[in-house]
């Protein structure tokens, strides 16, 4: 696992309508390799503009980001693109499965087009199976649960091996206790070395399991402290 992502000074505006929204302001965050880290914080707070930015998804308005030392946001789009595709899973609340895909289908989306090492037929095999869906590859989405789901939706993010996988509040959807396991399985690919993980939730029970907790308000980190499991 490699990848040190710095946050300096970072801010992000959204300008429309004449109205300028400051929805994250002066962050200043390390995030070091392999770490498993929660973003708690009120409906608003900038959550989920912070993973965008981190994600490459988004630009900062102002600040820089330094993956490695390096300021990927400064690099033309294809390299971006790029660099998205090594480095960083995303996975969000809705799971975003294509219907008429099967499981296994689904997962090898991301690897379409793509150049890589392995045997990509036995990458999404491998994938699902770590997540638990051995004997669903073949299962249309809507012949699975939400949390069967977004297993495939993890999997799918994890696929291509990236150094980090974002997940913005992935058990938002789903009930306490299939979200207490999506957590779980989170946990186990961070333990086994398969990737760093920022998890943004609205449940603090869960935050507290992570091995660090951000707390946000108002665009800005008002705690930043070690999780239970520290
Ligand atoms: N594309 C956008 N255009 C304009 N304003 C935006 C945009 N995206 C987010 N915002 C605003 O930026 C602020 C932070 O939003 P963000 O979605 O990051 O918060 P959040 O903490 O993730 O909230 P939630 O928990 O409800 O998902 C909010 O005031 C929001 O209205």
């Amino acid at each position: 696992m490699a990848i040190e992502i710095i946050c300096t000074e970072l801010g992000k505006s959204y300008i429309g309508d004449g109205v300028t929204t400051n929805a994250l302001q002066n962050i200043n965050l390390t995030f070091s390799k392999g770490e498993f880290t929660a973003i708690i914080g009120p409906s608003g707070s900038g959550k989920s503009t912070l993973l965008s930015l981190i994600g490459t998804l988004d630009k900062p308005t102002t600040g820089k980001i330094q993956y490695d030392g390096e300021e990927i946001m400064n690099k033309s789009k294809n390299k971006i693109a790029d660099f998205r595709f090594e480095e960083v899973g995303f996975i969000f609340q809705q799971f975003h499965l294509l219907p008429t895909l099967t499981a296994l289908e689904n997962v090898l989306t991301p690897l379409f087009a793509q150049k890589v090492a392995y045997k990509k037929h036995r990458r999404g095999e491998e994938v699902l199976e770590q997540v638990g869906l051995a004997d669903k590859m073949n299962s249309l989405p809507s012949q699975l649960s939400g949390g069967q789901q977004q297993r495939v939706a993890i999997a799918r993010a994890i696929v291509h091996k990236p150094n980090w996988l974002f997940a913005d509040e992935p058990t938002g959807n789903l009930d306490t206790e299939t979200g207490e396991r999506i957590f779980e399985l989170l946990r186990q690919l961070n333990k086994d070395k398969e990737c760093g993980v920022i998890f943004v939730t609205h449940n603090p029970k869960l935050a507290a399991k992570a091995d660090r907790m951000i707390t946000m308000k108002d665009g800005g980190v008002i705690s930043d402290q070690p999780g239970e499991s520290k």
